[in-house]
């Protein structure tokens, strides 16, 4: 959705100027100035004039406007690998040419934008104390000149405590924003969803408004999955060229709580190597590997019993299905992925198709004992960090959750061996690793008096809980448009 100005239904609006812009045919080469010309090619626009011939990625074009006698094209300009900023060329433009220019210069946006929304309307939110509390700084630095060099149109404001976002995104106007950018890590994200789900109109709110990271924090999962990357420059480019895109959101009820959850649950082994190492932080990252490792050589076990509503049970089949949507290049808008009753509504949150962990097993649920489990991790994303692939036949919205278990009583080696298969991507494949989509669970912890249980990377309560997916209910913006950045299966 473009948001230039447009003079259908303005009285005021030359209707002569309308006709002879209508009959301009738009050549792809501008030429500008004395001696310089602008091309627009297949993926780039090339810039050839006395100095040098470049070319310019249209991803990385950030806006293009007239001053009185000027055209500007503003750009992101690759300073190293990891860090972008926004640069801009000028030449001059004939009185006479200026409508040849004005049409080339709408080409130019069409490309640079393709089904991407110009100009978002932004509501940054910034946590002062995420990842090492540079926030700020990195805002300033690094994310801001991008989003005003795209014309983005956004207003900031700082959260001043915890839960802080649920707040701002339970009174947001949903009508002034499509966006809500967290320049935090992942517990922002957390909390945004939350809001817009407690509100009367959650259903439209979840659907309208885009929640989006850029990586400020400790844990940046989302940014990977969705823009590739944690570096807060190239996210905030990625972001003013994100597509919107239905993100399946999970339900968790727990005693008589229900909240979502965008990203994972996990008992045990993840959950404690993240949570319980606290004491560890001046480890920086190494801390959750400590951890895990530590855990692992004791093969400690979460006896549980778990009941599973699954949706799909063997690998290769989720395989293919993954590479079905890895193959499918329908444009972004007609994908209809995004079940029709979730959109539009003015209402709260879909029912519980499953009710709550406090009501009787559902129909056809039994519980199983699970009474050496190790690993219980489930992921609606496919990196839980940078390099841990947990997930990778995760899809935004396919409206299952990934479920992987691992049993604690397999050798050390075989454990140790599964961990160092995250990094290198031959996880998915290791025969004791259980891997299977699943649309709902319930998971009742057992034989253990204290323990740990994270969603989203948050700590909750040690007591049991139920999941259940909705298809598509939350919105994001990637750079694909259906699939995550991570190599899949
Ligand atoms: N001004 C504030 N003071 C204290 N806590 C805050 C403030 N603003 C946000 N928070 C809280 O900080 C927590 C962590 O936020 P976030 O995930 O963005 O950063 P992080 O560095 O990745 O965190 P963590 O180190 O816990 O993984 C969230 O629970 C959020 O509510």
């Amino acid at each position: 959705m473009s948001s230039e100005t447009s003079t259908i239904g303005d009285p005021f609006a030359d209707p002569i100027a309308e006709v002879a812009r209508a009959e301009v045919v738009i050549e792809d080469t501008l030429i500008v100035g004395r001696n310089a010309t602008l091309t627009l090619g297949t993926d780039s626009l090339v810039i050839l004039d006395s100095k040098n011939t470049r070319a310019l990625p249209f991803h990385n074009v950030l806006w293009a406007e007239f001053s009185e006698l000027d055209l500007t094209i503003r750009f992101a300009q690759q300073v190293s690998k990891e860090f972008i900023q926004p640069a801009f060329i000028s030449y001059p433009i004939e009185k006479t040419n200026r409508l040849t220019a004005e049409a080339w210069l709408s080409k130019l946006l069409d490309r640079a934008y393709g089904e991407s929304q110009r100009r978002k309307r932004m509501k940054v939110l910034i946590n002062p104390f995420g990842g090492k509390g540079n926030a700020q700084k990195l805002y300033s630095r690094d994310i801001e000149p991008i989003f005003l060099a795209a014309r983005s149109v956004i207003d900031v404001e700082m959260t001043q405590y915890q839960g802080h976002a649920v707040e701002i995104a339970e009174k947001l106007d949903i009508e002034t924003y499509d966006v809500v950018a967290c320049c935090s890590g992942d517990g922002l994200p957390h909390e945004v969803f939350n809001g817009l789900g407690n509100r009367r109109d959650a259903r439209k709110a979840l659907s309208k408004v885009a929640v989006v990271q850029l990586p400020c924090g400790t844990g940046n999962a989302m940014s990977w999955n969705l823009n590739g990357t944690g570096s807060p420059s190239l996210a905030a480019l990625h972001i003013v060229k994100g597509i919107q895109t239905p993100l399946d959101l999970v339900s968790i009820t727990q005693s008589n709580r229900r909240f979502l959850s965008f990203l994972s649950q996990s008992v045990g082994i993840v959950a404690e190597s993240d949570l319980a190492t606290e004491h560890l932080r001046w480890m920086g990252e190494n801390r959750f590997t400590y951890g895990f490792l530590v855990r692992l050589l004791r093969k400690t076990v979460y006896p549980c019993d778990l009941a599973v509503k699954v949706t799909v049970e063997d690998k290769q089949s989720i395989r293919q299905q993954y590479r079905q949507e890895l193959n499918d290049r329908a444009p972004v808008g007609s994908r209809a992925n995004r079940p029709a009753e979730t959109e539009g509504t003015s209402e709260g949150l879909p029912p519980l198709k499953y009710g709550t962990v406090e009501d009787d097993l559902p129909d056809g649920w039994e519980l199983a004992a699970y009474d050496t489990l190790g690993n219980f991790y489930a992921g609606n994303m496919a990196w839980m960090a940078a390099n841990a692939n947990f997930f990778p036949a995760a899809l935004p919205s396919d409206g299952n959750i990934d479920l992987v278990c691992i049993d604690g009583h397999i050798g050390r080696l075989t454990a140790l061996k599964s961990f160092l298969a995250v990094e290198s991507g031959t996880f998915y494949d290791m025969e004791h690793v259980s891997y299977r989509k699943v649309e709902s669970f319930r998971i009742i912890p057992r034989n253990q008096k204290t323990g740990y249980i994270s969603i989203d990377g948050e700590k909750v309560p040690f007591e049991p809980f139920q999941a259940e997916t909705h298809r598509g209910l939350g919105t994001v913006l990637s750079k694909s448009g259906h699939i995550y950045e991570a190599p899949g299966v």
